[in-house]
């Protein structure tokens, strides 16, 4: 028997673990095998090496047999940019970092956050054919406060409780200073940071860096693709919706911030009347008014309503068009909740977003069973597609911010942008619906089929792109357009998409 293909060899792996660590070797042993690989077969290969399967490798990063790709900088290393400069590559333009904090949905892991910055990263290629040399992920490491991890003698990170206060923000200034004096015009991608740092972390620096915020803004614009696309289906306005969201952490507010701009943009209301259509329940029930001990994030949404305990009761008070789940916990849409959104709505809108699938507040099978096929579903980490009830098959849609952070990002990169706008975001997200079709998202299938993802990118990327160049958009055009009275972008960008040496061996 000849010598297996790469891809045999991932298909004759046993686990998803197993796949996963034979796709990191891969990686590090033979580049271009493995970006072809992942480019060729990028549905097969992106739920090993991204979500879900990333996250138990992020879980057990320390007794893996794994060596970095990326760079794992310590808050006790004296000086980041020699450091940076000592990278391999020097064209870096984009860097997904994360100081571990809150990995998907299942916490501080501490260094093991390395395994999310190198998944997310991999996007940047695989969807929008960003070089991966230009590609850097950090793990910003600030210890952890994992008593596991502190305690196991196989930690591979700073073996210390979380640096917090002025230390932290001492430590993040450290990088982001270093890094724009490294590289000025580099992309930064802020991932799975806690809701306690998020938030300022992004105000602190989407000003003055090109930034965002993944868990923010990238699940805020997919998932508003998502809704826009359910719409289609209901044939209802967004103006007309009641969303609730089940958990009130960055994805939450995140997703409702956008919404009320969308709103605001759209239909003319305020940004405030625009969050009036998004409900909220925390851990400690209802997000009202008559709470007194809201965190910061949240009290934009304290409206003036009557408090409830449970998610229950809130779907049967307000009647819901849409519920979201963000809040990492499974089963949190029983069979009453769904029934109940059932009762209040034809065809009522379920997304599902917590990550990786064991978080997910509910399967597609419960979603389906309790609608009678009837939900628009969408979740964060991806659903096998089941017999509906006349046999026909039905499709889980995945809200994967893989559709839209590469594209932005990719954007940002071709025209040197000097920020993100959230504009950036919504123009996405209504280019990201407006490429389903109408009959998919009949059947469910709020997204474009995820084997079109390279063809997606490339569209959203001109799209973004041409809105950064715009006033305001903190973009230039770039040089070999600019002579032109109609810009190519798609030529210019199709262009620029890596591609693999083509005789690397699959
Ligand atoms: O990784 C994903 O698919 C979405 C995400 O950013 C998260 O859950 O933190
Ligand atoms: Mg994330």
């Amino acid at each position: 028997m000849g010598k297996l293909t790469a891809l045999e060899e991932v298909r004759a792996k046993n686990t998803d673990i197993d796949k996963y660590l034979y796709l990191k070797h891969l990686q590090r042993e033979s580049e271009p095998a493995f970006y072809r690989l992942l480019l060729q077969q990028t549905e097969e290969i992106l739920p090993i090496v991204y979500t879900p399967t990333v996250g138990e490798a992020c879980q057990r990063y320390h007794r893996l047999p794994l060596t970095p790709v990326g760079l794992h900088l310590r808050a006790t290393d004296p000086c980041f940019l020699t450091k940076l400069q000592a990278w391999p590559h020097q064209d870096v333009r984009v860097v997904v970092v994360t100081d571990g904090e809150r990995v998907l949905g299942l916490g501080d892991l501490g260094a093991g956050g390395m395994g999310i910055a190198e998944g997310k990263i991999l996007l940047y290629t695989a969807a929008a054919g960003v070089d991966p040399q230009a590609c850097l992920p950090v793990m910003l490491d600030v210890g952890t406060n994992n008593e596991t991890l502190l305690a196991d003698p196989l930690y591979k990170g700073l073996r210390q409780r979380r640096l917090v206060g002025a230390d932290y923000w001492e430590v993040v200034e450290r990088f982001m200073t270093s890094l724009k004096q490294w590289q000025p015009h580099t992309l930064v991608q802020y991932e799975d940071f806690a809701n306690h740092h998020a938030f300022q972390l992004l105000e602190k620096y989407r000003g003055s860096h090109c930034c965002f915020n993944d868990d923010i803004q990238g699940t805020a614009c997919i998932t508003l693709a998502g809704l826009m696309s359910a719409l289609r289906v209901t044939g209802g306005q967004l103006s007309e919706q009641r969303i609730m969201f089940h958990g009130a952490g960055e994805a939450g507010t995140g997703i409702a911030e956008l919404i009320a701009i969308a709103l605001h943009r759209m239909h003319g209301l305020s940004i405030e009347e625009g969050r009036k259509h998004c409900i909220f329940l925390d851990s400690k029930g209802l997000v009202c008014a008559s709470r007194g001990d809201l965190q910061p994030h949240k009290q934009p949404f304290a409206h003036d309503i009557p408090y409830q305990k449970t998610l229950l009761d809130a779907v049967l008070e307000f009647k819901p068009t849409a519920l979201i789940g963000v809040s990492t916990m499974r089963g949190a849409f029983s069979e009453g909740v769904l029934k109940a959104m059932s009762a209040c709505n034809r065809r009522p809108i379920v997304f599902p977003l917590s990550n990786p699938t064991t978080k997910a507040e509910c399967t597609f099978k419960e979603a389906m069973r309790a609608s009678r096929g009837c939900a628009l579903f969408a979740s964060g980490s991806p659903f096998p597609s089941i017999r509906g009830p006349k046999g026909v098959e039905l499709h889980a849609a995945q809200a994967n911010n893989a559709y839209i952070f590469p594209a932005i990002g990719f954007a940002a990169i071709l025209t040197r942008a000097s920020h993100i706008s959230d504009d950036a975001f919504l123009v996405a997200a209504k280019c990201l619906s407006e490429m389903t079709q109408k009959a998919e998202a009949y059947r469910g299938l709020l997204f474009p089929r995820f084997q079109s993802i390279q063809a997606v990118s490339l569209k959203l990327t001109c799209e973004v792109a041409r809105l950064m160049v715009g006033p305001d958009g903190g973009g230039q055009l770039p040089e070999e357009l600019a002579g032109q009275t109609n810009p190519d972008w798609e030529a210019f960008v199709a262009n620029r998409m890596y591609k693999p040496l083509p005789n690397a061996k699959l």
